[in-house]
């Protein structure tokens, strides 16, 4: 490991955690932790966790073995009514094809998190729009998914992950389905919205230009995290 004197605390620890899908172990005793506003790539091979893991990280499935420890939570041992709330509040997901709600529009789609927490509709429509804007994509405010281009879609899904404000957002190979110029204007947005509001941010890439981005790098192997470094090429940030 990696040892750091000083720098941002950790903001989600996670332990030794074993996770298995019927006969396969996806972990195997995986520890990884993502401190106060980094973005942490998570990179591997097909096939070697990384889904597993973001998703026991995320509160989405519960480890079999080891501990998930949140603003000290421990998320592995949380009832499911507390985990879904904190979820709510405090995670953003994205995944590799955006999962936006194809009837709605961009800016109802970028509100739909502000509504569910009880913000009235004309201010969450408003925030969704400003959401919008910073992801450069305020012009595309009324169409819906099916109507823009992969790039689009995808900046819109960051800005309704984004538009709470959580403390963290996953996600899930996020410029996978993307060529490289959309990847890279996904990757600067997703980046300077999470430095400017201090969010931290788990990212799973098989992609080096994609890992580039991140201030750190945990790849994984077989279900354990095999090497851990700073990532040291700059990016335009
Ligand atoms: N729901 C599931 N049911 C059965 N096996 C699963 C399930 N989810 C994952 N696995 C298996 O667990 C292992 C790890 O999968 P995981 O999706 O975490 O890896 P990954 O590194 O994210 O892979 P990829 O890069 O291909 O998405 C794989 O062998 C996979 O087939």
């Amino acid at each position: 490991m990696n040892e750091k004197n000083a720098g941002p605390a950790p903001l989600l620890t996670a332990r030794e955690l074993v996770k298995e899908h019927g006969r396969t172990r996806a972990l195997r005793g995986a520890s990884v932790e993502l401190r106060e506003g980094e973005i942490l790539a998570v990179t591997g091979a097909s096939g070697s966790g990384k889904s597993t893991l973001l998703h026991c990280l995320a509160g989405i499935v519960r480890p079999d073995e080891g501990s998930v420890a949140y603003a000290g939570k421990r998320l592995d041992q949380l009832p499911e009514k507390e985990l879904s709330e904190l979820r709510r509040t405090d995670f953003g997901i994205v995944f590799q094809f955006g999962q936006l709600i194809p009837e709605l529009t961009a800016v109802d789609n970028v509100a739909l998190p502000l509504l569910l927490a009880g913000t009235d509709r004309r201010a969450a429509r408003e925030r969704a729009g400003e959401w919008l804007e910073r992801f450069g994509v305020r012009g595309q405010e009324e169409q819906r998914p099916g109507e823009m281009s992969g790039g689009q879609a995808q900046r819109v899904s960051l800005a309704r992950a984004l538009v709470t404000a959580p403390k963290v957002v996953f996600a899930d190979e996020p410029t996978g389905a993307l060529d490289s110029l959309a990847s890279e204007q996904v990757m600067a947005a997703l980046t300077h919205a999470a430095r400017e509001s201090g969010t931290a941010v788990l990212l799973i890439t098989h992609d080096a230009q994609t890992a580039a981005y991140a201030d750190r790098e945990v790849t994984l192997k077989d279900g354990v995290v095999v090497s851990e470094a700073d990532v040291t090429l700059e990016v335009s940030r």
